[in-house]
């Protein structure tokens, strides 16, 4: 292909953010008599998949429903459609895998960055799906053991960092690194200073960085769940070719990839959180919402490009830090995970309705590379001396 055609097809490539939806299995205790007493007597009898409020309609698509006690003819059953992939409550970790987070992957040992968060209520199954446990290990192990397998034989090496953000005293927003001998973090601008990586010698390593870093995370129980995350938490995988000595290099292959947990945004009413717990879901909400408003203002200025695009990321450490992200000049995909229960129903429709619209926002795919070759620019310039001439 001549370049210059190139330059102009590659100028057009841009790609949809991908966003994805995984439904949590009701749990053995998800087969319960509702706690809300308006859903109690009748669900009760009810058999556990009519107490179900979404359902997979097709690979793509889910309906929701009302429980019959909001129903009364005001409410209507919904569809949403055009997910890149619904999972339902008995996929597993590695069909998720497979489909969302590999492609992924693939792009970063290209050298693409790239960023996928997770993102629902409390309890939803976030941790579960980006950490998974031993017995079902998550998009992080299993993204560990492909990078390991499609690098073994070059001489590339794995670094990942690993921090949380949690607001201290339901005040203060700060960042805390969860690798061995972390600190207190301080940000400046969209960067960490002091932020460390650990070099990964093979998967198990990495796992193990993982694991040990997770058990430094924030986590309380809650109404909502056992063992809630209080913090976000970012990991940073970065690839660098060793000819560079880890050092970030225009030439080295320096694609990193981010993978979010965001904690799960909460309804005071369900989880009955008081005190410090309740300042804490004040900072996760808040969190939650500047994410949004972010994505949205990226939406609306993307369709209107006379709308600015507002600077809402200065709102929160985490939007700051993944400024380019909330901006659209790198790619991301958002996993919603979401519960089906009858009493989710609210949750449930809020995440939808809101997160749904982001399948239309576009990213650049590869900013950096989209220098203009000098056969498209001698071109221009030709074009421009004909038409003075
Ligand atoms: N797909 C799944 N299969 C089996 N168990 C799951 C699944 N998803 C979640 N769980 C279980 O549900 C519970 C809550 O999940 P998890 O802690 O991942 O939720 P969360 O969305 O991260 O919540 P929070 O925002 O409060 O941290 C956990 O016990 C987890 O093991």
């Amino acid at each position: 292909m001549d370049p210059a055609t190139e330059e102009t097809s590659d100028m057009a490539k841009s790609e949809s953010l991908g966003l994805f939806l995984r439904i949590r299995p009701l749990l053995q205790s998800g087969v319960r008599v509702d706690r809300n007493p308006r859903f109690r007597r009748k669900s009760a009898f009810e058999p556990w998949f009519q107490k179900m409020c979404l359902r997979v309609k097709t690979s793509r698509s889910v309906t929701l429903s009302p429980p019959l006690a909001l129903e009364r003819g005001r409410t209507k059953t919904e569809v949403y459609d055009g997910f890149s992939q619904v999972f339902s409550p008995d996929s597993s970790q590695e069909e998720v895998y497979e489909k969302m987070m590999r492609p992924l992957v693939e792009d970063f040992l290209k050298g693409k960055s790239g960023m996928l968060a997770a993102f629902g209520p409390s309890g939803s199954g976030k941790t579960h799906t980006i950490f998974g446990c031993n017995r079902q290990p998550g998009m992080m192990p299993l993204a560990l053991q492909q990078i390991f397998k499609e690098t073994s034989d070059s001489t590339r090496s794995l670094f990942i960092s690993i921090f949380e953000i949690r607001c201290e005293g339901g005040k203060e927003e700060r960042v805390f690194d969860l690798s061995p001998n972390g600190v207190d973090l301080t940000m400046h601008r969209s960067t960490l200073k002091g932020l460390h990586e650990v070099v990964i010698s093979d998967w198990r390593h990495g796992e193990f960085v993982i694991s040990q870093a997770l058990l430094r995370r924030a986590t309380s129980p809650t109404n909502a769940n056992s063992q809630s995350s209080r913090s976000q938490c970012v990991i940073n995988l970065r690839i660098v070719d060793d000819k560079s000595n880890g050092e970030v290099n225009d030439q080295a292959n320096d694609g990193v990839l981010i993978i979010v947990d965001l904690a799960g945004a909460e309804r005071e009413k369900r989880t009955g959180n008081q005190g410090v717990r309740l300042l804490e879901s004040n900072f996760i909400n808040k969190t939650s919402m500047v994410f949004c408003l972010c994505l949205r203002s990226l939406l609306e200025h993307q369709k209107n490009p006379m709308k600015p695009l507002e600077k809402h990321f200065q709102d929160s450490l985490l939007t700051k830090y993944l400024r380019d992200y909330m901006e659209g000049k790198k790619r991301m995909a958002l996993i919603l995970t979401v519960k089906a229960g009858g009493e989710d129903y609210h949750n449930t429709s809020c995440l939808l309705k809101q997160a749904t619209p982001y399948m239309e926002i576009k990213f650049n795919n590869e900013p950096s590379k989209r220098r203009l070759s000098p056969s498209f620019v001698l071109k221009g310039y030709k074009e421009k001396l004909e038409v003075i001439q």
